[in-house]
């Protein structure tokens, strides 16, 4: 049981308590009994207004089920499905034309467009190196990855390998004539760099030359007639020559260059949904205090690699000379985000005047808010944001009423922490079916605050099975890429974005590549984001991010956007239309394959959530792609599982069956972890059973969410390992 402190009505985990005043709130400038006190009516107001919320998700599934019950089997009569979605609220009219009216919003948000990297906020370490992705080596994207083939020699040796640095630096210097090209000759033919009045010169076998572009040059650090880095620019980003001829590369190399660096994570989410596993106060503290951490540009982490340990910290600002020779000084790090809960979830980390868990975003919203007034005001102000605003994500809402209810609690959380009205902005996920089907509706709840808008594509399938879950059998998980929801909700996502005047004021977002060793795919494939108008796609990984970052330098996103916003590409039948399946296309491999396949991915994901509380892994898929699994996939996953045993495409035995072999897989793919406990042959651990309920029971999860039982598991397990502390 919680050590706790009663506080104006509230129970505090003490070490939640604790956390408040000795770390979060001295140097805000609120005091202690000031807080809790609002702190209280926050949760005494809200509370209730977020249970309404989840009563009216309950009752439209309900009325939803009924509808399909009572149709039966066959094609959905589209007409009769809308006026009935209408007629129980599911669909609402759509707001009259207006115009977002967000102010005070950074650069790398309103109008410069990059790759948008996300972490799980409890990994110190990946935060810490998420923060300071906002600049990337090339060169080591490009080493390290698939994106140079394997084959002639080029293999990832050990040692480093001279003819893949070769194949590295030809395609760098191709990415730099694509991007910054010289006047009459290539980079690939520099011999060296130097800046002569305020402009690049390049000596090469043509004779010295110039940029084409010569704006292109924003500066350089060193001497001008021998620079360390030159500083360039195009689309708004950034990207850095660096010349040394003593360094291994650099003293290969013709004109001396060591690596080309791109600005590339320009912004970054830092995760505290579904990438997590936090059950309880200990948990959320952690997070608490690592955001709180970065918004005083503090956060350290150890790091120990090849038996080394270093300890990794923040990254300063990277300081240049303009060309006309003043001082230039860019953002060392990535602009951060906050993804916080969505309205389903309570914590225990407090609890009300009555003793109920009170809602998790509460808490969010209170406790990183008080992280991020240390970014707004006092010795450590302007560290993240130089507009002076927080940006808050905000996951899995369903429709405009929910929207207004988080906008109104973020305005709750300003008057509590003494912030200037509309400071917290919003990033609302479009990740959920209702609110695809009134998006405009949606973000005119959030005009004045919100920043973002995003396709969850990963939860936005979880909820596209779990609403018509009694329609039908869903096609496969792989062929719902192909589906006509799927595209019209991307493009309208877009349009409606665009004619609500999100060009030059918020971002237009895309989801998850989530196959995170697979960069030469996505090299190939991710520029699709840039050219469907969006001004950020969120990438894995940091190197990712560099990859990434050479699409938004391939597409001038702004320039597509003035193309696209001449109206909806998409109508609302095409989003609404279900994606069922023909079962007669699927035979007995078919579906032991999908069957597998699915379990593979819930049991991997959720045997290092349970046991090990990570809330992000990588887990092979049956094909043996590593792909990244957090609570959005297994969503897709467990749901498409219960949708198949509903339907009896898949019998209750085939799923126990599978659970069972998959188990053994899974076992295996872990054996190298010294910490790792077997599923198989017992079947009895929490995780195992975790993964089993939320195969048989996912027809009746909450908008078919895997928080409930993760959650409930995670908290047994630690109980029994006895890794409760006072917090929890
Ligand atoms: C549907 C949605 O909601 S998507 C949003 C949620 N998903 C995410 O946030 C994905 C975040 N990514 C990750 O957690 C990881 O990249 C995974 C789980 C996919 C792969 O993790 P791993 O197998 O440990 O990665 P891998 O071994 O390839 O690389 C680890 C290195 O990359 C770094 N790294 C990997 N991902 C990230 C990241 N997202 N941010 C910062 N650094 C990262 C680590 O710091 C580590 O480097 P270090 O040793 O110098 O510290
Ligand atoms: O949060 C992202 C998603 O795809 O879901
Ligand atoms: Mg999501």
């Amino acid at each position: 049981m919680a050590d706790r402190i009663t506080i104006h009505g509230l129970q505090v985990a003490e070490a939640l308590h604790a956390f408040v005043r000795d770390e979060a709130l001295p140097g805000t400038g609120l005091e202690q009994d000031a807080f809790w006190s609002g702190a209280a009516s926050l949760i005494e107001e809200f509370s209730p207004k977020v249970q309404e919320l989840l009563q009216v998700r309950d009752r439209m599934q309900e009325q939803i089920d009924g509808f399909h019950r009572s149709a039966g089997a066959g094609p959905v009569d589209q007409e009769a499905y809308e006026e009935f979605l209408r007629s129980i609220g599911y669909l609402v009219d759509e707001p009259e034309d207006f115009t977002i009216s967000t102010d005070r919003v950074d650069p790398e948000i309103a109008t410069v467009s990059g790759p948008q990297l996300v972490v799980p906020l409890l990994n110190a370490r990946f935060a810490a190196n998420a923060a300071n992705a906002r600049w990337g080596s090339l060169y080591d994207a490009f080493y390290g990855t698939d994106v140079i083939d394997e084959a002639e020699g080029r293999e990832r040796t050990s040692g480093y390998n001279p003819a893949r640095g070769e194949a590295v630096i030809a395609r760098a210097r191709a990415f730099l004539d694509e991007t910054v090209p010289l006047a009459g000759a290539s980079h690939a033919e520099a011999t060296a760099y130097r800046i002569e009045d305020g402009a690049l010169v390049a000596e090469s076998s043509r004779g010295a030359v110039g940029l084409a572009d010569p704006s292109q040059l924003a500066g350089y650090r060193g001497e001008p007639g021998a620079p360390e880095a030159i500083l360039l620019a195009h689309h708004g980003l950034h990207l850095e020559i660096q010349i040394d001829r003593t360094h291994p590369i650099g003293s290969t190399d013709a004109a001396g260059v060591k690596d080309v660096v791109l600005e590339a994570a320009l912004t970054t989410i830092m995760d505290l949904e579904d990438s997590v596993a936090a059950v309880d106060a200990e948990d959320k503290v952690s997070g608490y205090r690592n955001w709180l951490k970065l918004m005083q540009g503090t956060l350290t982490a150890d790091v120990t690699k090849g038996g080394k340990t270093f300890s990794r910290s923040l990254n300063a600002d990277r300081v240049y000379t303009a060309p006309d020779g003043s001082e230039l000084t860019l953002p060392g790090r990535s602009l951060l985000l906050i993804r916080q809960v969505g309205h389903l979830m309570t914590s225990d980390a407090v609890l009300d005047s009555e003793g109920n868990r009170v809602p998790e975003e509460i808490l969010d919203a209170l406790f990183t808010g008080l992280g991020s007034v240390h970014d707004l005001r006092g010795p450590h102000a302007g560290g993240n944001s130089r507009a002076g605003s927080v940006y808050i994500v905000k996951p899995k809402m369903h429709g405009p009423a929910e929207v207004a209810v988080a906008c109104a609690l973020l305005a709750g959380a300003e008057s509590v922490l003494g912030l200037e009205p509309l400071t917290l902005k919003i990033g609302i996920m479009d990740e959920e079916r209702r609110t695809s089907a009134n998006l405009k509706a949606c973000i005119f709840e959030a005009r004045e605050r919100v920043v973002f808008i995003n396709t969850g594509f990963l939860d936005r399938t979880g909820d596209e099975i779990h609403t018509s879950m009694l329609a039908g059998p869903m096609v496969r998980k792989a062929d719902m890429r192909s589906t006509s929801w799927i595209k019209a909700y991307e493009d309208s996502n877009v349009d409606i974005g665009l004619e609500c005047g999100f060009r030059g004021r918020a971002q237009i977002g895309k989801g998850m590549w989530a196959a995170p060793d697979n960069l030469a795919d996505m090299l190939e494939q991710k520029v699709a984001h840039p050219l469907a108008g969006a001004n950020c796609a969120w990438v894995p990984s940091p190197t990712a991010a560099t990859l990434h970052a050479i699409h938004y330098h391939q597409v001038d996103v702004d320039a597509r956007q003035a193309e696209l916003g001449a109206g909806r590409r998409s109508t609302l039948r095409q989003l609404l239309t279900i994606p069922l399946g023909d079962p007669a296309g699927w035979d007995e491999d078919a579906r032991r394959n999908e069957l597998d396949n699915n379990i593979q991915s819930t049991l991997g994901y959720v045997v290092r959530w349970v046991s090990a509380g990570v809330g992000c892994s990588k887990v092979p898929d049956i094909g043996g792609t590593p792909l990244m699994e957090d609570r959005a996939t297994c969503r897709i996953s467990s749901q498409h599982i219960s949708n198949w045993l509903l339907h009896g495409i898949i019998t209750r035995e085939q799923v126990e069956d599978s659970l069972r072999r998959m188990a053994a897989v899974v076992d295996e793919q872990n054996a190298g972890d010294p910490d790792y406990a077997p599923m198989a042959p017992s079947f009895d651990s929490e995780a195992f059973l975790a993964a089993r309920e939320l195969v048989l029971e996912g027809a009746s999860q909450p908008s078919g969410y895997t928080e409930p039982i993760l959650h409930r598991r995670r908290e047994a397990q630690k109980e029994a390992a006895g890794l409760v502390g006072s917090a929890s």
